[in-house]
């Protein structure tokens, strides 16, 4: 069975602010139940050995400066900073994203170590604070030619970031359009940038990006029914090809596929 390291600093100890059932549920929670889905293991990390035993990590959701002081606290940096320069394969989601950025602003005072590697630069709270938090279709061309499926990528956007500007070698995967939210905070927007370095001219932000074995989405695939971004994922690591079997992928991918048809035509966050 494949093993994916999942990070898990931030248990459910932080989603008891009640109202809705995702909040009673850890993002790693939910990140296990989106790779159970498609027949991979996911491992629960904590500790830099832990790092040891699985060959790709995903970084979930949650709160980035909450989780880099713990990731501190348990001298996570400079084994996740190893992990992401041997070239294994990992995925940041939202929060997680903001980790692997190489550059992040709007942080809260003092900052938070990074552990980068991604050639971009991250606003924290682009989208605004948990009551900005939306839901949107997204254009991803890349996901319907690898894994099928319909162009359009139902993106939950809870306090997210948003990718101001790459580097050469980032592909971009996904953006969103600023028109589209009329909600914005016009200090964020002003920060994002044009391919000329023009500030506030620009019209939409980055939302998903690849470099190498590095994924990134600004979004949290994990809440939906989709398992495309997983399945893309689990892709990744097969071509990295280290103690995965192309076999056992490819039944990922058929369970994906199975899921995919299944699934009701809007698709709705997997806690509705
Ligand atoms: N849902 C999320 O992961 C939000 C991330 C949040 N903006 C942060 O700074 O950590």
């Amino acid at each position: 069975m494949v093993l994916v390291g999942v990070l898990a600093l931030q248990g459910s100890f932080n989603e008891h602010i009640a109202g809705t059932p995702f909040f009673h549920i850890s993002m790693a929670y939910l990140s296990r139940i989106a790779l159970r889905r498609l027949g991979v293991k996911g491992v629960e990390i904590r500790k830099p050995e832990q790092l040891e035993n699985v060959t790709s990590l995903i970084i979930p959701g949650g709160e980035s400066t909450t989780m880099a002081k713990l990731a501190e606290y348990h001298n996570l940096f400079p084994a996740l900073r190893e992990f992401v320069k041997m070239g294994k394969p990992v995925w940041g989601t939202c929060a997680g994203l903001i980790f692997l950025a190489n550059k992040a602003t709007g942080q809260k005072i003092g900052g938070q170590e990074l552990v980068g590697g991604l050639d971009c630069t991250v606003h924290r709270n682009f989208f605004g604070s948990q009551i900005q938090s939306f839901e949107t279709e997204l254009s991803v061309p890349e996901l319907a030619s690898k894994e099928g499926g319909p162009e359009l990528y139902r993106g939950v956007f809870i306090r997210a970031p948003a990718i101001l500007d790459v580097g050469p070698d980032v592909q971009v995967l996904a953006d969103y359009p600023l028109s589209s939210n009329k909600e914005l905070d016009s200090i964020s927007v002003s920060e994002a940038q044009d391919q000329e370095g023009n500030t506030g001219s620009v019209k939409k932000v980055i939302v998903a990006v690849r470099q190498g074995n590095l994924l990134a989405t600004a979004f949290h695939p994990e809440l939906t029914a989709d398992t495309r971004w997983h399945s893309y994922f689990l892709k990744m690591i097969n071509d990295v090809g280290e103690g995965t079997s192309s076999s056992i992928v490819a039944v990922g991918a058929e369970l994906a596929e199975l899921h995919l048809n299944q699934q009701a035509k809007n698709d709705l966050p997997i806690f509705q």
